[in-house]
C-alpha cells in the first residue's frame, strides 16, 4: 500500500519565508514528510490517497506553546477572580489530581486542540500531589492516543505559603524530588530526533511558587541535559508587586539574575515587559507564548505583541490552561491575538497573516522545531490542516486567511500529524469524543467531591 497522500486543489497558505499562498494547489505527503508543494506531480502510484481540497484552505498544523491540560477537569470555577485569587481557589482542588484525572483531562484537552487545528502542543504540568502517581506518564499516554506531537514540560513548585509563596503545602515538592523527577523524565522520554513526537522541557511554575534555588538548579540541569526551559512570567500586576517586594526588581530582571534567558527559554504570557526588556528578550532570542484569551479571562493587561514581534522576539500562541480558558481552541487564539493587538495599538497593529505566522512558524521557533514543522515546505514534517470554508459560516469571504482568522472556526476536512490522519470530516479519528466528554464530566465531579 502507498504511503502517499495527495491533497489537491486547495488554497495553500505555506507560511514559508516568502509567505507564498498558492491557489488551487497540491501538497504531496510521503510517509512523515511533505515531498511536493504546488502543481500536482506527474506520475503517482495508483493507490495514492487523494483528498479533494476544493473550497478548502490548507495551512501548516497550528502549534500551541502553553497549556495546562490537567485543568480540563476543573473548568468554569473561580470565574470572576484575579490570577492570585483564582490560583488560591483552585490549588486545593488540584491537590486531588491523580493519573486517572490527568489522563482523562488530557484526552479532553487534546481532542479539543485537534479540532481547532493543532498538530503540536506543549503542556506545563506543575502540580504533583504526593499520592498522584505517574502524572507526566498519564498525559504522555493520552497524547500518543490522540496522536498530537507533544512537548510536555516537567513543571514544579517548591515555595509554599508558609515560606512566602502562594500555593499550599499540599501541592509543593522538595527541590531534590523535583530535580530527580526532572532528570528521570528527560531520560525516559526526551527524543532528539528531527521527527520526534515527544520532547521534554523543564518548567518551574512562576516567581511566586518556586524558590530562587529551584530556578537556578533547574536551569543548570536543563542546560546539562540539552532541554528547553519554560515558566510563567510577567503575567499580572500582582506578580510585579510580588517581585518588587521579594526581590526588589521586575519579573524579567529576576529571571535574568538566575540565568533564565536565552534561545532555550520561553515565557508564558509576557505582558508586563517594558521597552528595554523587550530589547533584551530579542537580543537573547528568549521566546514568549502569547495567551490572549486567558489574559483577558483573568483580567490581566494586553500583551505588547506588536512590539515583541517588531523587536524580533520569538512569539507563539498558547491557549493556556483550561481553567482560565474554558474554550482552549487554538485557532481562536489567532483571532483573539488580532483583536487584542488592535484594541491596544489600532487597526494595523496585527494583520491576519501575522496571526497565522504566530500560530504556526512562530510557535515552531519558540519550541525549537522550526527546521521540522510550522510551514508547508518540501522536506518538512507532514503536519497539516485542511479547513473547509464551504459552509454558510465562511461562504462569500473571498480572502481565505481573513475567513480563517476573523470568522468562526471552520470544520476541519482533514488534519495530519507526522503524515498520519488525526481529524477527518471534523471528527477526531483516534478517540471516541463522546466517551471522552462523559469521562471528563465524571472526573470533574469526582475531584470536586474529593476537595470536599
Ligand atoms: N494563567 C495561569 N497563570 C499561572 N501562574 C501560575 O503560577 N500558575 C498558573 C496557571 O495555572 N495559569
Amino acid at each position: 500500500m502507498s504511503r502517499m497522500t495527495l491533497i489537491e486543489n486547495a488554497h495553500v497558505v505555506t507560511v514559508d519565508p516568502d509567505g507564498r499562498e498558492l491557489p488551487a494547489a497540491s501538497v504531496l505527503i510521503d510517509g512523515t514528510r511533505i515531498v511536493a508543494v504546488g502543481d500536482p506531480p506527474g506520475t503517482l502510484p495508483d493507490d495514492v490517497t487523494r483528498i479533494d481540497g476544493t473550497g478548502c484552505v490548507l495551512t501548516p498544523g497550528l502549534i500551541n506553546t502553553h497549556h495546562h491540560l490537567y485543568q480540563w477537569v476543573t473548568r468554569g470555577l473561580a470565574a470572576d477572580h484575579t490570577l492570585f485569587q483564582w490560583l488560591t481557589t483552585l490549588y486545593p482542588i488540584w491537590a486531588g489530581i491523580d493519573e486517572t484525572a490527568v489522563r482523562t483531562a488530557a484526552l479532553g484537552g487534546l481532542t479539543s486542540l485537534a479540532l481547532s487545528g493543532c498538530t503540536t502542543t506543549t503542556d506545563h504540568h506543575y502540580v504533583f500531589p504526593a499520592e498522584g502517581g505517574d502524572l507526566l506518564g498519564a498525559e504522555i499516554d493520552a497524547a500518543a492516543t490522540v496522536g498530537l506531537r507533544f512537548h510536555p514540560t516537567r513543571g514544579s513548585m517548591d515555595l509554599s505559603e508558609k515560606d512566602g509563596g502562594l500555593p499550599p503545602d499540599s501541592v509543593v515538592q522538595s527541590i531534590d524530588e523535583i530535580l530527580t523527577a526532572s532528570a528521570d523524565a528527560v531520560a525516559r522520554w526526551h527524543d532528539t530526533s528531527p521527527d520526534a513526537m515527544l520532547r521534554i522541557a523543564l518548567a518551574p511554575c512562576s516567581p511566586f511558587s518556586v524558590t530562587t534555588d529551584l530556578l537556578r538548579e533547574s536551569a543548570g540541569l536543563a542546560r546539562e541535559l540539552g532541554v528547553r526551559m519554560h515558566t510563567h512570567l510577567a503575567e499580572s500586576l500582582d506578580e510585579n508587586t510580588y517581585c518588587d517586594e521579594h526581590f526588589g526588581c521586575t519579573p524579567l530582571q529576576y529571571m535574568e539574575s538566575v540565568g533564565w534567558v536565552g534561545d532555550d527559554v520561553w515565557f508564558a504570557h509576557g505582558i508586563e515587559f517594558d521597552d528595554d526588556e523587550i530589547g533584551r528578550l530579542a537580543a537573547t532570542s528568549t521566546g514568549v507564548a502569547h495567551c490572549p484569551t486567558s489574559n483577558a479571562r483573568l483580567g490581566n493587561r494586553i500583551c505588547r505583541t506588536r512590539d515583541l514581534v517588531d523587536a524580533g522576539v520569538p512569539v507563539g500562541l498558547g491557549v493556556d490552561g483550561a481553567a482560565s480558558n474554558e474554550s482552549c481552541r487554538l485557532l481562536e487564539e489567532a483571532h483573539q491575538a488580532v483583536l487584542m493587538a488592535r484594541a491596544r495599538g489600532g487597526p494595523t497593529a496585527l494583520t491576519t497573516r501575522t496571526a497565522i505566522e504566530l500560530a504556526t512558524v512562530g510557535g515552531a521557533r519558540v519550541l525549537g522545531r522550526e527546521a521540522d514543522t510550522g510551514s508547508i515546505e518540501v522536506g518538512k514534517l507532514a503536519d497539516l490542516v485542511l479547513w473547509d470554508l464551504t459552509s454558510v459560516a465562511h461562504s462569500g469571504i473571498e480572502d481565505p486567511v481573513a475567513a480563517l482568522v476573523l470568522g468562526a472556526i471552520p470544520p476541519i476536512a482533514g488534519s495530519w500529524v507526522n503524515g498520519r490522519p488525526v481529524v477527518a470530516g471534523n471528527q477526531v479519528l483516534t478517540v471516541d469524543a463522546e466517551e471522552v466528554a462523559a469521562d471528563v464530566a465524571a472526573e470533574h465531579r469526582r475531584l470536586i467531591a474529593k476537595a470536599g
